[in-house]
């Protein structure tokens, strides 16, 4: 069990120091739902799915939900309030996401979160590759402020920033720049592979998350790959843990460019699909 109390001359451990307020609350937490009780059951849940966290990592991922919900309480952001569904539903389905990700989590490289939210699962993903570099996503002012917020509190603003715009205009920006961009509860598939072809590198890939997904979306994606430049690489299927329900991790490697010039113009690929 982690502690935080004193230990004679021995100094603190690191996130002890990072972390002054972990013995706060959320509201609507118990004592048992506190940091403290949170991160051993998180580091337990997610080595059951061959994930293995640092204690700074588990702590830094359970500080950043205690965040979410206590942010929860004045702009929407979640649905999930109770913590320990949250630690599979929020953190788990995140990390799941490394599971389709082909790179070593001490790696350097650039990944992209679309359309994060909360940070989910951007922020998870970014504490785990230590060295990646992680720009996080979102169109909505409110939540790209309370994620740079996060961000702050984490400590981690030199590797995660957040882009406060649609992602068909960071492609503009950052075109071909990424070797990794993420998804989860953002859109279709194939609107998910028409926003990131432009956005990744050659041999960069698409992963994203879906829960049961429907064949018609499926077949879609699959005929439309080719023409946005992308192959298939990667099918992934996990039952989350206690009933929560199961997930789909598919991974879609740029192999070539876009056969159609892109992006889009704003809204385009949502509206009027290819
Ligand atoms: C259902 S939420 C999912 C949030 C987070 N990924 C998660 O799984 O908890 C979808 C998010 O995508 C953002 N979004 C939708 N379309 C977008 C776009 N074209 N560009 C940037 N953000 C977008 C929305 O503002 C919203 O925050």
């Amino acid at each position: 069990m982690v502690s935080c109390e004193g230990r004679g001359n021995l100094p603190l451990p690191y996130f002890c120091q990072i972390l002054p307020t972990q013995r706060f609350l959320s509201k609507g937490m118990t004592m048992q739902d506190s940091l403290d009780s949170l991160s051993p059951l998180l580091f337990e849940i997610v080595s059951q799915y061959d994930i293995a966290l640092s204690e700074q990592q588990t702590m830094l991922m359970v500080r950043h939900l205690e965040l979410v919900l206590d942010k929860n309480e004045s702009i929407n952001l979640t649905r999930i309030t109770k913590p320990r569904d949250a630690l599979v539903l929020h953190i788990l389905d995140s990390l799941l996401f490394s599971r389709a990700i082909p790179l070593a989590e001490d790696e350097a490289f650039r990944l992209l979160d679309m359309g994060t939210g909360a940070g989910y699962p951007g922020i998870p993903l970014g504490i785990l590759y230590s060295n990646a570099s992680c720009d996080l996503a979102d169109s909505v002012g409110k939540k790209c402020q309370a994620v740079s917020e996060f961000v702050d509190e984490l400590g981690l603003a030199s590797r995660i920033h957040v882009l406060c715009d649609r992602v068909e205009s960071i492609a503009n920006s950052q075109r071909a720049s990424y070797d990794v961009v993420t998804a989860r509860a953002m859109d279709k598939l194939s609107v998910l592979l028409e926003y990131a072809s432009p956005l990744l590198k050659q041999h960069g890939v698409l992963v994203a998350s879906k829960g049961r997904i429907q064949n018609d979306e499926f077949r879609h994606a699959i005929n439309i790959a080719p023409k946005l430049g992308f192959e298939i690489s990667n099918q992934l299927s996990f039952e989350l843990p206690k009933g929560l329900g199961s997930r789909e991790i598919l991974c879609f490697e740029k192999v070539t460019k876009s056969k159609i010039h892109l992006p889009r113009s704003i809204g385009a690929a949502k509206h009027r699909p290819l």
